[in-house]
């Protein structure tokens, strides 16, 4: 069983960055085989992975939805081609999925749960899945990813940042899912004294902190694939140390 890892935490504070840092440090210290989930409707992991996005899930339900004609039997057998040849992105290393945006119009039960299984199905072919999730944690909440053994909550510096990383971490447990742990990550700060109470008022512990890398805002900038950072970076040497808990 693939061990999951998900990351959550208001838009904009950081989660892509951590995700992508932590796929690196697993693919550089070869430490299992690695699947990339992209769980963010606004799908941005493969951008930052240096990825090109050519079929997401979404893609597969709406084709699915426009297939009139066909029968439950070709539509489960064309879902799982698209799936496995497509939606399935391959890379040196590990391998990506993009869920897409959910559109909530008309009736999407059969393609998603045949999706749902096609997941399941991946259970063992990984060691590790990196789940890039949005605030609301749709998919872990539909089920479509199942139980979180690293649950990541990814704040700013900032007291909203931290403040909805808590009510993340209300939601979490709210749902029928089981954590296995939960931590509390905080980016683009280097001190996080003036936060203490915020921070305790989570109930989260705090892993780390990753402090402000301008050589990430350059990559950011240019669009080079963060998997290209050097290793002396701060952020990727930030995200190495926080990796050597996580994965002891
Ligand atoms: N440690 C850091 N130092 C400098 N810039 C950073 C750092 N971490 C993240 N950033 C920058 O902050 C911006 C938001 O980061 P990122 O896309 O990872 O956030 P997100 O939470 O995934 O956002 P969204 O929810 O919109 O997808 C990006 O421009 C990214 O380059």
């Amino acid at each position: 069983m693939a061990k999951h890892i998900a990351l959550a935490g208001k838009g904009g504070t950081g989660k892509t960055t951590v995700a992508s840092l932590i796929i690196k440090n697993l693919v550089a210290g070869n430490k299992g085989r690695v699947l990339a989930v992209d769980a963010d409707p606004n799908a941005t992991l493969h951008e930052a992975l240096g990825m090109e996005l050519t079929c997401t899930l979404s893609d597969i339900v709406e084709t699915v939805k426009e297939q009139k004609s066909a029968d439950d039997s070709d539509r489960e057998g064309y879902i799982k081609t698209k799936f496995t040849e497509e939606a399935l992105i391959r890379s040196d290393g590990y391998d990506l999925l993009v869920m897409g945006p959910s559109r909530q119009a008309g009736c999407y039960c059969f393609p998603n749960a045949v999706l749902k299984n096609c997941i399941i199905q991946l259970e063992n072919d990984y060691d590790y899945m990196v789940i890039d999730n949005e605030a609301g944690l749709e998919h872990i909440s539909r089920g479509t990813i199942q139980d979180v053994d690293t649950m990541l909550v990814i704040s700013d510096g900032s007291v909203k940042g931290v403040r909805a990383a808590g009510r993340i971490y209300e939601l979490a447990k709210s749902l029928a899912f089981d954590i296995g742990e939960a931590y509390l990550i905080i980016t683009k700060i280097n001190d996080t004294a003036l936060l203490q109470k915020e921070i305790e008022a989570t109930g989260l512990e705090l892993l780390g902190i990753i402090p402000y890398d301008t050589q990430l805002t350059e990559y950011d900038l240019y669009g080079k694939p963060l998997l290209d950072l050097p290793e002396d970076s701060p952020a990727v040497k930030a995200v190495r140390e926080i990796c050597d808990k996580i994965f002891v």
